[in-house]
């Protein structure tokens, strides 16, 4: 069976016209080898350079596919949002009341849009849902994410994402891309300061601008990262039938679970299937002795999903580097970890 590191050694023979290698240019992303069939992403600096990298991506899959111990290989070519953002400044503005007149605006090449919510804040709603659709991206879903958590934005800095989105030229919002996911967050719009004073029209105008205006090409899925709560975002996106199903993040303290089951009422009431719940910060397991601590209490998210006849889709660990790689911009689901693992099974259930 082939390893990871020959893939690697094997990926840093590739010349790039610049005399770098895929490697030393840093381009090779989400490598997982798992039973001989190798796939990776490779991330190039803009759509420019993405454009005119076909030949080495095919390059670069053959010369993994003949190494011994590889069955099939198979590479996505994607680039960098920050880089396309400086070229194309987009006249798009952000904000204002929503337009009665415009009723579909569920994104039409989307075949499912799935939303992760929570009744509380910090529960690690936009760790799951941004984790979540990395490893639905690694499982070969096309998936996008778009941030509508509109008071804490914090999709562009869990992705590694700066600067303002492009424009297509029929004056669309190009969503920027990142690990294999194309996404969109009020936070790559406009200054965070300005949003946090947006009420409910402004707030549904803009819920509809990012699904209706963005550009989100043909998608498997698209994960929405709610606001918490029961508010005017989760009743725009019910009401206009947005949303295929909801998935709901809580930790097992009592608190939590209490908002969490009024947001689970809220989405039964729009008629949104819960598709399951998601408990999160579930344990801490010390990385000196093994000793497991249940931080936030036990079991109270499974009992939860009983009285619901939801499944548990997931029990997720306190872990320091998921806080770690959500601040520096590279979830933990595009590694190798029990973490990544998690996220892996928690994609294959919801598949
Ligand atoms: N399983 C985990 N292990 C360690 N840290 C975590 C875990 N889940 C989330 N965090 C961290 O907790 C903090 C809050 O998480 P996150 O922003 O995802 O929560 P949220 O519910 O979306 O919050 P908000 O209500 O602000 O939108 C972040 O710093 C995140 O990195």
């Amino acid at each position: 069976m082939a390893t990871k590191e020959q893939v690697l050694a094997e990926l840093a023979r590739l010349e790039l016209p610049d005399g770098r290698s895929l490697v030393s240019a840093d381009m090779v992303r989400a490598l997982t080898v798992e039973g001989g069939a190798v796939r990776f992403v490779i991330e190039a600096p803009s759509p420019e350079a993405a454009a005119k990298m076909e030949p080495i991506r095919a390059a670069a899959v053959d010369m993994v596919q003949a190494l011994s111990g590889v069955s099939s290989a198979s590479a996505v070519l994607t680039a960098h949002g920050a880089q396309a953002a400086a070229k194309a400044p987009p006249k798009l503005s952000i904000g204002g009341h929503p337009d009665p007149k415009r009723k579909d605006i569920r994104p039409k090449g989307v075949a499912r849009v799935i939303a992760v919510g929570s009744g509380k804040g910090g529960v690690g709603k936009s760790t799951v849902s941004v984790n979540l659709a990395v490893a639905l991206a690694r499982a070969g879903q096309r998936v996008g994410i778009l941030d509508a958590d509109f008071y804490g934005p914090s999709q562009p800095r869990m992705l590694g994402v700066t600067g303002r989105p492009g424009q297509s030229p029929d004056g669309r919002i190009m969503p920027p891309q990142a690990h294999g996911l194309k996404m969109m967050s009020l936070g790559l719009m406009v200054d965070e300061k300005q949003a946090v004073v947006w009420r409910g029209p402004m707030l549904m105008g803009a819920v509809q601008q990012m699904l209706a205006d963005v550009d989100w090409g043909e998608l498997d899925v698209l994960i929405i990262d709610l606001p918490p709560g029961t508010g005017d975002v989760q009743l725009t996106l019910g009401q206009q039938k947005v949303l295929d199903g909801a998935v709901i993040v809580s930790t097992p303290q009592d608190v939590a679970l209490i908002d969490a089951r009024k947001a689970i009422d809220m989405f039964e009431k729009l008629k949104v299937p819960v598709m399951g719940l998601v408990e999160n910060m579930s344990l801490y397991i010390c990385p000196q002795c093994g000793h497991e601590a249940h931080l936030f209490g036990h079991g109270g998210v499974g009992l939860e999903a009983e009285r619901l006849g939801a499944p548990l889709l997931a029990q997720i660990p306190i872990d320091l580097e998921t806080r770690l790689g959500g601040d520096a911009g590279t979830p933990i689901a595009a590694g190798e970890t029990a973490a990544a693992q998690i996220y892996a099974d928690l994609a294959q259930k919801l598949l």
